[in-house]
Order: structure tokens, then C-alpha cells, then sequence
């Protein structure tokens, strides 16, 4: 690879390979049908799928970057160890290394980057989607019986949604440079699309501050006001936030990342989530590429999150994201000041 291409460019290109690569291992682990489940808290789960994925992509950057600080959510010594040579990915997308970069990001070095990686973003819909891929309806019903994610409600909705949620689940590699979110990969394993007649599995969607997006066709908003937010984290104060929206419509879906290629793509207009429990990791990538496409990611208090290596993990304060500023400002103004304190003070 060309080091004339300077070192963010370099680093999006070669995010936008590997990101394709751990995906291909979160689709193989789900057909080897032994997902290795780990209970890490409440309502927190971690799969074979999410530790592989990270120790993917965490070695294949390391060896190309080694001075860059690459945190991910997984937290288990394995990722110390030994990576097969067919993890390992030094392939650089030739798309995004031919980009022009921002001059504001032309003298950046490793030491100022901080990359924040999300193996699997959507984790409860995977291992879900994992029960829809039993086509015996026996098989499912006795793996259901001992999965430890799944309440008899999400089992009927699995059953009506055919394929599950699969799609839902992405692979995050966010960018940050001096604690801001400057670029991002967001690909999507389950993804399927006909070109031609060839179906294709699997996209990468890609922004970069000052430069766009790339990877699929950005849509305008709806006409009516369209929220997004969790299927699987939801609690009063997300529910209240709801609320006093006004929507037109709320759609519940799993992960950060499948919530802002909504927004990305014209199926949303405003990604409301009123409580903790996304983390850095979640909304790195999302909020570069929202930012990138002319949309805006903050907390519920409309404060930027910064994306520093010493920062606490936990978005404390929810997450409000929306396709441009007037209606992240009209979903901000909705909120009230009780719930924004109470969030503030939690
Ligand atoms: N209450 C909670 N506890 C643990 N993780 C939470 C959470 N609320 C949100 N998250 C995490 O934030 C991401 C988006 O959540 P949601 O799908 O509910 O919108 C998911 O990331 P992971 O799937 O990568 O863990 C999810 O685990
Ligand atoms: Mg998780
Ligand atoms: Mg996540
Ligand atoms: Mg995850």
C-alpha cells in the first residue's frame, strides 16, 4: 500500500477490508450453529461470533498500525492470543484509497488516533436470528427452550419475521482523531441484494469527515417523523421519551449501527434512545458517518460525546441522532427537562 496516501485514508481503507472479513466470520460462526454464548450482565451477552470478529480485526490493524490505540468492547484475554493467517487482512479498499483527504486530517499520526471497534453490533439479535436459522420447527422449539435471551413474546414476534433479525447486525470500526469521530465503517454480514443476477451477501458503508459516504444510496428523510430505537434494551425512560415525540411511526430495531444506516437511508428520521447502555464503541462509527452524510449524533442533553482513549466507555446519557440538525434540534426541544436531569444525575 501506497504510504503517499496519508494515515486516516490509509486506516479507512484498510477498516472497510477487515470490517468485510469479520463479517464472513460472523456468518460462518452462525453456520457452525455454536454461537458459545457468555453471559457478561444484564440484558449483556457476548458470542463466539463477537470475540473472533474482534480478535480479527483488532490483530489485522495492529499489525498494519501499531502505534494507533484500538479499543473494542470484548474484553477476554483471548484477544492477546494467536490469530490464524486467514483472520490476519492487510488489504486496503483501492475505492477509498484513491479519496482526497481533508487537509485538516493530512498531518494526523498514529499517536493522535483512537479507533474504537464494535465486533457485532446487535449481539440479542444474532443469537436470536440463530433460532430462525433451525428450519425443523422442533429443533427450534428445543433450542428456544434453552436459550437464555428469548421471552416467549420475542419468540412469537422471531417466528412472524421469517428470516429474524439478522439484519440488524453490523460490524463497527470507528475513527477518532483528538477525541472527535472523523470517520467509520459500518458493514452489514446478512445484508442481501441481487446485482444482476448474482446475489450478493453482505455491504460496507463508509464515511469520512469533509469528504461523504459511500457503500449504498443515501435517501431523504420521510415525509412523516419516523423514530428509531431499541428492540431490546427498552425501560420507562425510553418509553417517555417516545412518547413526546409526536411520531408518525416507531420502529424497533436492534444495534446503533443498523439504527443510523435507518436514518442513512430514509426509513427514519430520529434515533431516540433515553437511557445508558450504548457505549463508545456503538456510536464512533455511526456518529462519523452520520456526521459525514450532514446529520448530527449527540446524547439526550444534545452534548457531543468525545471519543478520547481515557473516556468512560458508557454513553451515559442516551443517544439522539438524526438525519440534519433541524430535526435533531425539534427532538431535543420535545424532550423535557425532568427526563434530560434525570438521566444527567443517574
Ligand atoms: N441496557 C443495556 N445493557 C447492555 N448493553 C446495552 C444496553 N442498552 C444498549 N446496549 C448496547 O447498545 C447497543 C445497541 O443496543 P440496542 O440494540 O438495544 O439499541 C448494543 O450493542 P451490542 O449488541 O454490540 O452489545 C447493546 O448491547
Ligand atoms: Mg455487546
Ligand atoms: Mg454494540
Ligand atoms: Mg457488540
Amino acid at each position: 500500500m501506497s504510504t503517499s496516501v496519508p494515515l486516516v485514508v490509509r486506516l479507512l481503507a484498510s477498516s472497510v477490508s477487515v470490517a468485510g472479513r469479520a463479517g464472513k466470520i460472523v456468518r460462518d460462526v452462525m453456520s457452525k450453529g455454536e454461537l458459545g454464548i457468555v453471559e457478561k450482565g444484564k440484558d449483556d451477552f457476548q458470542t463466539e461470533a463477537d470475540r473472533s470478529a474482534q480478535r480479527c480485526i483488532i490483530a489485522s490493524l495492529t499489525a498494519q498500525y501499531p502505534k494507533i490505540n484500538i479499543i473494542g468492547e470484548e474484553d477476554n484475554p483471548d484477544n492477546e492470543g494467536e490469530v490464524c493467517n486467514d483472520w490476519l487482512t492487510i488489504d486496503a479498499d483501492k475505492e477509498i484509497l484513491s479519496l482526497e483527504c481533508p487537509p485538516f486530517l493530512q498531518g494526523v499520526k498514529e499517536e493522535d488516533i483512537v479507533v474504537w471497534v464494535d465486533p457485532l453490533d446487535g449481539t440479542s439479535e444474532y443469537t436470536q436470528g440463530a433460532l430462525m436459522l433451525k428450519r425443523d420447527p422442533w429443533e427450534r422449539w428445543k433450542m428456544y427452550l434453552t436459550h437464555p435471551l428469548i421471552s416467549i413474546k420475542w419468540y412469537l414476534s422471531l417466528l412472524q419475521s421469517n428470516y429474524g433479525f439478522l439484519e440488524h447486525v453490523t460490524v463497527l470500526i470507528g475513527i477518532s482523531v483528538n477525541e472527535k469521530p472523523v470517520a467509520g465503517v459500518i458493514h452489514q454480514p446478512y445484508y442481501k441484494t441481487l446485482i444482476g443476477n448474482e446475489k450478493m451477501t453482505g455491504r460496507t458503508i463508509w464515511g469520512l469527515q469533509e469528504v461523504g459516504v459511500g457503500g449504498f444510496t443515501p435517501a431523504p428523510p420521510p415525509a412523516s417523523l419516523i423514530i428509531t430505537t431499541t428492540r431490546s434494551h427498552s425501560n420507562p425512560l425510553v418509553e417517555k421519551a417516545l412518547q413526546v415525540m409526536n411520531a408518525a411511526q416507531i420502529l424497533r430495531v436492534g444495534g446503533a449501527g443498523y439504527k443510523v444506516l435507518q436514518l442513512l437511508e430514509g426509513l427514519a428520521s430520529v434515533y431516540v434512545f433515553a437511557s445508558p447502555g450504548c457505549k463508545k464503541w456503538d456510536t464512533c462509527a455511526p456518529e462519523a458517518i452520520l456526521n459525514a452524510a450532514g446529520g448530527k449524533l449527540t446524547d439526550i442533553l444534545g452534548n457531543n460525546y468525545k471519543y478520547g482513549a481515557s473516556v468512560s466507555r458508557p454513553n451515559k446519557t442516551g443517544v439522539l441522532a438524526a438525519v440534519n440538525a433541524d430535526l435533531h434540534d425539534y427532538a431535543l426541544n420535545r424532550i423535557p427537562q425532568e427526563l434530560k436531569e434525570k438521566l444527567a444525575n443517574k
